[in-house]
């Protein structure tokens, strides 16, 4: 049976330290650091994220200045709510929840952010220096996993790791950070051919597809570190909603040497990465 990579118990570890800091610094500096999300429409599964996200600022004492915004928002309005955040000192974070609706160009909002206010380290400055191996913000998720690898104390230098998924938001920064820390990376996607062969010479293997449940136990070898990013929301036999990874999680953990769970493995802590990287941003301005 794998072990289980508690995702919600780190989470809650960090959080501790973040509010701790916070505590100390917001004096010193007279005030607390801000994260504004903005949000357009009513995605519900986005609307849980946004007051998970909330919850978590309220507890470390983080300011949010979320923002909520009807489905008809124009690019012109959104832009000048992001100049308006960029400029506003109180503000060290702003984090655009994706996917935006059609008519919205999302890459040229992620691109008006100030770089230093980017705490989901979207912006190109910041993918920029995470290809370069430089210090910046970077992504929330895969920030995430890299923290949970490290608490698992699992050695990365090496081995093979396979990303399933290739999207800006987690699979292309979580390749690029396993191979920052000496992983021999394969990246995995919808073109590629002979799946399994690839996925059963996996050491650590991090599916991040958005399919439920379609990583089995015939996919990998045993004693494989398994990191399921995926959430996905599907209805079980009874007809009740309930959330799952992309990893067939009662087959896989039969035979993984670890495992993340969903819900409680990675979403907590991008959550989590986050809060870090909002605190980031509000002590470089500082430091
Ligand atoms: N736990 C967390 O904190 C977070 C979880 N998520 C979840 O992670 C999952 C992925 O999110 P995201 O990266 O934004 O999703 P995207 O839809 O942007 O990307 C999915 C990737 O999976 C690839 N893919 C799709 N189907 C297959 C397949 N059958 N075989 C191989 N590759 C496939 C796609 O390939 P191609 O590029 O060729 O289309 C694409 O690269 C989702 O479930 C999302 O909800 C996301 C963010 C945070
Ligand atoms: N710009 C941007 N950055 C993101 O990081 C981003 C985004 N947009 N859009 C949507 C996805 C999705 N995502 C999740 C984060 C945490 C949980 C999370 O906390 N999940 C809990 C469960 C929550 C529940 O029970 O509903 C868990 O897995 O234990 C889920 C999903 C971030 N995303």
């Amino acid at each position: 049976m794998a072990k289980i990579i508690d995702g919600k118990a780190l989470a809650k570890k960090i959080q501790a330290e973040i509010s701790t800091e916070i505590a100390a610094l917001k004096h010193r500096y007279g005030r607390a650091p801000g994260l504004a999300v903005l949000m357009v429409g009513d995605n519900p599964a986005s609307a849980a994220y946004v007051k998970n996200k909330e919850t978590a600022c309220h507890k470390v004492g983080i300011a949010s200045f979320g923002k909520h915004f009807h489905q008809s928002i124009t690019q012109a309005e959104l832009e000048l709510i992001i100049d308006e955040l960029n400029n506003d000192d109180r503000v060290d974070g702003i984090l655009i929840q994706l996917p935006l609706p059609e008519h919205l160009d999302a890459i040229a909002l992620i691109n008006r952010l100030e770089p230093t206010k980017d705490a989901d380290g979207l912006h190109p400055n910041n993918l920029g220096k995470l290809v370069r191996g430089e210090p910046g913000l970077r992504s929330c998720t895969p920030a995430g996993v890299m923290a949970l690898l490290a608490e698992s104390q699992i050695d990365i230098e090496g081995k093979n790791a396979v990303v399933i998924g290739r999207s800006i938001l987690v699979g292309k920064p979580i390749a690029l950070m396993l191979l920052e820390a000496n992983a021999t990376v394969t990246i995995i996607h919808s073109r590629t051919k002979n799946i399994k062969e690839i996925t059963r010479q996996a050491d650590i293997l991090i599916a991040a597809i958005g399919k439920p449940e379609v990583i089995t136990s015939d996919m990998i070898k045993p004693d494989t570190v398994v990191i399921d990013v995926g959430i996905n929301r599907i209805n079980d036999h009874e007809g009740k909603s309930r959330l799952v990874g992309d990893v067939d999680y009662s087959n896989v953990s039969e035979i993984a040497s670890h495992i993340t769970p969903v819900p409680g493995g990675v979403g907590p802590m991008t959550v989590t990465m986050l809060l870090k990287n909002t605190l980031w941003a509000y002590k470089s301005k500082f430091f």
